[in-house]
């Protein structure tokens, strides 16, 4: 079967490239943006372009015979969102619209979508299920819940079924340490922890340390990259047998870690301390995300492979590999 991966030369996609191929041929759309040509297996059919030109969607779709969308291209920082909203309603709903359009036009019905817990916002318990309310509070949330809306209006309409997967934070590096987590600038908070360690920054900035939880820093539910990519193998094995359709996941490792405690274990991966310096919030930031990720074990049979200690150990591993 052929998969179009829109976004994966970025992290988690190509992270999803690697489960799939062997079994899979793949397809990979990517304008590079935030993607890096380097993390691209080399058996992967590589189309360099933008999601939102119908053109090379034409092209990709007249030239393969797509089975299903696997689609992690987006903007996807908190704060960018918030200083510039116009960028990710165009990326992350405008030229997710012309995807879908596409897809329908040449009969493509099969879509796995990334969303994020940032669709929850500030949710009203400490574990969150996907019945929750999705009232997010940055626009990078609602880009995000406002595709997952158009999809259940699309497979109301069309022949055409979808998964949300919804990501907590995602961590670590592939087990091969070929590939890892690679932005620039780099904001996320366990690489800019490692590369301070390893001696590429001064030092590490934490965002808040009044939130509403017991060390008053924030805390995040992180889950491997590696546990993501699978989670998607089984969605789509799951819509081609026609088992699920049209479904929503929360995923993510079920237990919480604030700041400071991730701070904490990265210094005992890397045997050094940190200099930290504790500083004001940043816009957009909910004070917990937590998930339940009860419903895709239940249903496809998923679990997390790895907690905390280890996505750190092998972002470690992917990140002393680099210098
Ligand atoms: N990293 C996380 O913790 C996290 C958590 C929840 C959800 N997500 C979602 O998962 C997906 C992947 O995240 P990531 O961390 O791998 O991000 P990433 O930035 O590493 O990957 C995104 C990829 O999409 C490409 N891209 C962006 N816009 C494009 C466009 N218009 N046309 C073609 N290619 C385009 C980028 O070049 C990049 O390769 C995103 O949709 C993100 O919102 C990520
Ligand atoms: O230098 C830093 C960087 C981050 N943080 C904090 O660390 C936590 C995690 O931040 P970060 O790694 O930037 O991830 P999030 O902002 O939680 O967002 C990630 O996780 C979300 C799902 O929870 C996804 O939707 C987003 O795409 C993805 O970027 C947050 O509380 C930040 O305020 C710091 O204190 N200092």
């Amino acid at each position: 079967m052929k998969i179009l991966v829109c976004g994966g030369a970025g992290y988690i996609g190509s992270h999803t490239v690697k489960e799939l191929i062997g079994n899979h041929e793949v397809v990979v759309l990517d304008n590079l943006t935030t993607g890096n040509s380097f993390l691209l297996d080399s058996e992967v059919i590589f189309e360099e372009g933008n999601l939102g030109d119908g053109a090379i969607l034409d092209k990709i779709f007249t030239e393969h015979a797509i089975d299903a969308v696997f689609h992690f291209a987006a903007n996807s920082l908190v704060g960018e969102s918030v200083r510039d909203p116009l960028k990710y309603y165009g990326n992350n709903v405008g030229a997710t619209i012309v995807l879908l359009q596409k897809m329908i036009e040449h009969g493509v019905d099969k879509f796995i979508f990334s969303s994020t817990a940032a669709t929850y916002g500030i949710p009203d318990s400490k574990i969150i299920t996907e019945e929750m309310p999705s009232t997010p509070i940055n626009p990078y949330g609602r880009s995000k819940r406002m595709v997952e809306e158009i999809l259940a209006d699309i497979s109301r309409a069309h022949q055409f079924k979808y998964v949300v997967l919804r990501y907590f934070n995602a961590a670590g590096a592939h087990a091969s340490g070929e590939i890892g987590e690679s932005h620039d600038p780099e904001t996320h908070l366990i690489p800019i922890i490692l590369q301070h360690l390893l001696g590429q920054r001064e030092n590490i900035a934490v965002f808040g340390t009044d939130y509403d939880t017991p060390d008053g820093t924030c805390i995040r539910d992180y889950i491997h990259v590696t546990d993501l990519a699978k989670a998607h193998i089984l969605a789509y094995e799951a819509l081609r047998k026609g088992s699920i359709s049209n479904e929503v996941f929360n995923l993510g490792n079920g237990t919480g870690h604030s700041v400071k405690e991730v701070i904490g274990v990265c210094e005992k991966v890397a045997g050094k301390s940190a200099r930290v310096e504790y500083g004001e919030r940043r816009e957009g930031d909910p004070a917990i995300l937590v998930a339940s990720s009860g419903k895709i074990g239940r249903l496809l049979g998923w679990k997390p492979d790895y907690g905390l200690e280890e996505i750190i150990e092998s972002a470690w591993i992917w990140h002393k590999g680099r210098i």
